[in-house]
């Protein structure tokens, strides 16, 4: 359970020679209720991890899609109390790590104290609150520490070396890059700068490091996870799950993850 369990999982799939997968969901779209299935249909496809996103009215780092699902599951009523009780409720038949993010005012509103219990209490292993800066950070990782919850740390590619570092120093469980594809300059030359950061994040991170933002497909997806330890996938995730195109989401997992064949020199 918490940060170990995320840490293992990682560990025997990337000696299994696979890469890593991980896609965000909103808790609560489609309501509650289903939120079990889903997160079994996710596991039984081959993810990593799976990182449930909880509704929240200010969605300051979300993009439409996932503003769109955050709308729909409020509108189901869904809380942050009520979805740990739901992970609580079925815990024991969970085996995927489950990392929770959401944004500091709901946990502020929750308690801190409080919260890191509860979600240990609910079977949850890591927590990304984006909302965070490092600087201000010790004042929510103390308490998910002595829960034994991982504080996974996003990068940009804005970030300065320095930062990156310092950053990549500290993560636990995985290291989230901020991996922004295709926005400006040509393609050829972001490409290569992605390359680049991915490579540095790999050299300075002691826990494996994922890319995500804006990856909607299995080549995407593929391209990104050459450079590091695997992919991150939110909209397009939460888009197909909205349409009920569950097969395709298992297509787009299956197929990113792309197990490798032993290399002729092992
Ligand atoms: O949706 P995308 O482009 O596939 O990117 C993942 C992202 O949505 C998910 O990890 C996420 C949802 N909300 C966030 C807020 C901050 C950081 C990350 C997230």
């Amino acid at each position: 359970m918490g940060k170990e369990r995320i840490e293992k999982v990682f560990k025997e799939k990337l000696a299994n020679r696979e890469k890593l997968f991980v896609p965000y969901i909103m808790a609560g779209d489609g309501g509650l209720d289903i939120l079990q299935e889903r997160i079994q249909f996710l596991e039984d496809s081959g993810v990593s991890a799976i990182e449930l996103g909880i509704p929240f009215s200010d969605p300051v780092a979300d993009g439409p899609t996932i503003q769109k699902a955050g709308l729909r599951s409020l509108k189901e009523g869904t809380t942050l109390k009520g979805v740990l009780e739901k992970l609580k409720e079925f815990k024991e038949e969970t085996t995927v790590p489950i990392i929770i993010m959401t944004y500091i005012n709901l946990v502020f509103r929750y308690g801190l104290e409080k919260f890191a219990e509860d979600a240990r209490v609910a079977g949850v292993d890591g927590v990304i609150i984006p909302d965070v800066p490092m600087e201000e950070e010790d004042l929510v990782t103390e308490y998910l520490k002595r829960n034994d919850i991982a504080f996974i740390r996003l990068v940009a590619l804005t970030s300065s070396e320095d930062r990156i570092k310092e950053i990549a120093r500290r993560s636990e469980g995985f290291l989230y890059a901020v991996s922004v594809m295709g926005t400006t300059g040509s393609r050829k030359t972001h490409e290569e700068q992605v390359e680049d950061y991915l490579k540095k994040l790999k050299e300075y991170s002691s826990v494996p490091v994922l890319a995500g933002f804006g990856i909607s497909s299995v080549e995407q997806a593929r391209k990104l996870s050459a450079h590091c330890d695997g992919v991150i996938v939110g909209s397009r995730i939460v888009d197909l799950f909205h349409e009920g195109k569950e097969e395709e989401v298992k297509a787009l997992i299956q197929g990113s993850i792309q197990k490798l064949e032993p290399s002729h020199q092992e």
